[in-house]
This record gives C-alpha cells, sequence and structure tokens, in this order.
C-alpha cells in the first residue's frame, strides 16, 4: 500500500517551479531519504505532504487523501523542522504533555526516557534552547509522536557529532520496533544512508532518482586509469563524473554496467575498479558537471 502518491505535483512560486511534475510513491512502513542540493524542493515536497503548503498543479495523496487542510493527514502525520514555533508560555515538559494529548501513538515512556538521555531540565523554555539543543528537543517530539506519517526536514541541524549518531541510532531502533513511514531531508546522506531503506533525490524540482540504497549503492562505479587508455571505453559511453589527477590519470565514475570479460581486459590493462557511495553519487548526479556526457536520463538509462 502507498502512502504517498504524487503525479505530475507541481508547485511554483510566483511562476518559478519549485516542483515541476514530480511523480513518485512512497510504501508503507519505509524510512526513506529525500535528498537534493540547496533549493532542490526538498521542504517545499514535505511541507505540501503535510499538509502546510498548498500545490499549484497536479496531483498529490497522502492516506489517499488530499493533504491540504485535511484533518486525516494532519492526525496522522509529523513535520518536524528547525523552524517548529511551541507556545512560548510553556516548559519543555509542558510541550511534552500537551503533545501526549494530540498524538494518538504518543509514546510518554519514550519521550521522557530521551528528555532525561539528552539532558533536557522540565523547567527550560523551548526559546532559550541553543540550536543544536532546540532540534535534539523537536527530534524527541517526532520521535514520540510515532505518526504513521513522519516527517524531518534536516532534523539535526546544529546538533554535535555525537547527538546526531545517537538520533540515527535511536530513529532506526525505534523505527524498526514501531515501523512506520518516515522521510528525512538531509544533506549528510553519508551519515543516515545505513539507516535508510530507500533515496529519493531531487534536482531543480524534478526527480532523479528514487530506488532502494542497495540498488543506488550498485548503481556506479568508479574507474582509475591512464587518460589513454581509459579513453576508448568511453568513446559510446556516458560518464556521471570525471577527475583528473596525478600525471595523465583519470578517475570516471560511470554506470555500473560493463561485462566480465570487459573488467577482466581493463584491469589487464591496469585499470582500477571501486564502489562509488551513495552520498557522492547524490553528489555527482546532481552536480552540473554531471551533465557534461548528455542528459541525467541518458546516464541513468
Ligand atoms: N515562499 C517562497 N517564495 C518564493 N520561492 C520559494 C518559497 N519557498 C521556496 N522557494 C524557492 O523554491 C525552491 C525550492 O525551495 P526548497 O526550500 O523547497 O528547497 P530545499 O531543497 O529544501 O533547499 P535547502 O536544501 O536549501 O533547504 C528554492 O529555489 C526556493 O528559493
Amino acid at each position: 500500500m502507498n502512502i504517498i502518491e504524487c503525479r505530475q505535483l507541481t508547485k511554483a512560486y510566483r511562476g518559478f517551479k519549485a516542483l515541476d511534475q514530480l511523480c513518485c510513491t512512497i510504501g508503507e512502513n519505509k524510512l526513506v531519504g529525500l535528498v537534493g542540493r540547496n533549493g532542490a524542493g526538498k521542504t517545499t515536497l514535505m511541507k505540501i505532504l503535510s499538509g502546510m503548503l498548498k500545490e499549484t498543479s497536479g496531483e498529490v495523496k497522502v492516506f489517499s487523501n488530499r493533504p491540504f487542510n485535511s484533518l486525516l493527514v494532519s492526525a496522522n502525520s509529523i513535520f518536524i523542522d528547525d523552524q517548529m514555533n511551541f507556545p512560548t508560555a510553556l516548559s519543555l515538559a509542558d510541550i511534552l504533555v500537551e503533545a501526549g494529548e494530540f498524538y494518538e501513538h504518543w509514546n510518554e515512556e519514550l519521550a521522557w526516557h530521551l528528555f532525561d538521555y539528552f539532558g533536557f531540565h522540565k523547567k527550560e523554555y523551548h526559546k532559550n534552547l541553543s540550536k543544536g539543543k532546540e532540534s535534539t528537543f523537536n527530534m524527541i517530539v517526532g520521535l514520540a509522536a510515532r505518526c504513521p506519517l513522519t516527517i524531518f526536514d534536516e532534523p539535526t541541524t546544529g546538533m554535535d557529532a555525537a547527538v546526531r549518531k545517537d538520533f540515527y541510532r535511536i530513529l532506526l531502533k525505534d523505527y524498526l520496533a514501531y515501523p512506520r513511514t518516515i522521510l528525512l531531508s538531509t544533506h549528510h546522506l553519508e551519515e543516515v544512508e545505513d539507516q535508510l531503506e530507500e533515496v529519493l533525490l531531487l534536482d531543480q524540482g524534478e526527480k532523479v532518482l528514487h530506488m532502494s540504497i542497495e540498488e543506488l549503492r550498485e548503481l556506479a562505479i568508479g574507474l582509475k586509469g591512464k587518460r589513454e587508455i581509459l579513453a576508448p571505453y568511453f568513446a559510446d559511453r556516458k560518464t556521471i563524473y570525471t577527475e583528473p589527477f596525478g600525471m595523465g590519470d583519470e578517475y570516471i565514475v560511470t554506470r555500473n554496467n560493463f561485462s566480465q570479460k570487459e573488467k577482466q581486459e581493463m584491469k589487464r590493462e591496469g585499470i582500477q575498479f571501486s564502489g562509488v557511495s551513495a552520498s557522492d553519487l547524490c553528489i555527482y548526479l546532481t552536480s552540473s558537471e554531471s551533465q557534461k556526457g548528455g542528459t541525467l536520463d541518458d546516464i541513468l538509462n
């Protein structure tokens, strides 16, 4: 069953398309990373899915309902970002109590356990928290709400490395124990890719790819060798990324679809093969350099 369905979803701000004919579906109980460069349209998509923004055209369904102004969607989803506004009169403890009243699946034990673990004090106020502590508190609300659709927009903003590591560990543990659909945007895919099941990559409001993390890791391969030895293999082949290094050597990233025979021949000629991490590949696919060998469709198909 799909929790999210977008067809030709477009969001325009005074004519500028932040999302452009986006088509994607996200299934139930999936942990999905939403990645893309600054301005790719991640926040816009997440806000539309959580009902905070109205689409300009196309179709968007969350739990089979149009999210904008949908009570069903707002009761079953939570959107966490670094601009959350809680009532200023409420202490952190009050906020957790109020959240418990609002969210049907709220887990009080988890909320208070994380509250103590991260060293919060009941009488503190949200507006006085440091950037990292604010993100950590918001993350507690997002996790303890255990909403069937949980959306985290760059949840680790300001967190130090140790807290980020804790967050990803807790996120995965809680997700495995209480599966739900989680969409998480990040600029640090390398930190979270081991936890994710799928990656949705956007660029300039369009979908570049949406696939499992395993498929993404297998999609491309890196080759290192002398430029003149590599060149003949790329006469009819698209490159995703190229980087010169050393004296006439080159590193090339391309689709991982060489035959065993080709690979053996290339190895004999001194060409080295290496894997390409999901995060590096997403960067290469959305850099202007990637367009050198053709369009992204050419490269990916
Ligand atoms: N309210 C708005 N009015 C005009 N343009 C907007 C508005 N909100 C977003 N945009 C534009 O839409 C595009 C997509 O923005 P969005 O915030 O969705 O990107 P993002 O992928 O979340 O970026 P980042 O990684 O920098 O947070 C950007 O070019 C942004 O400037």
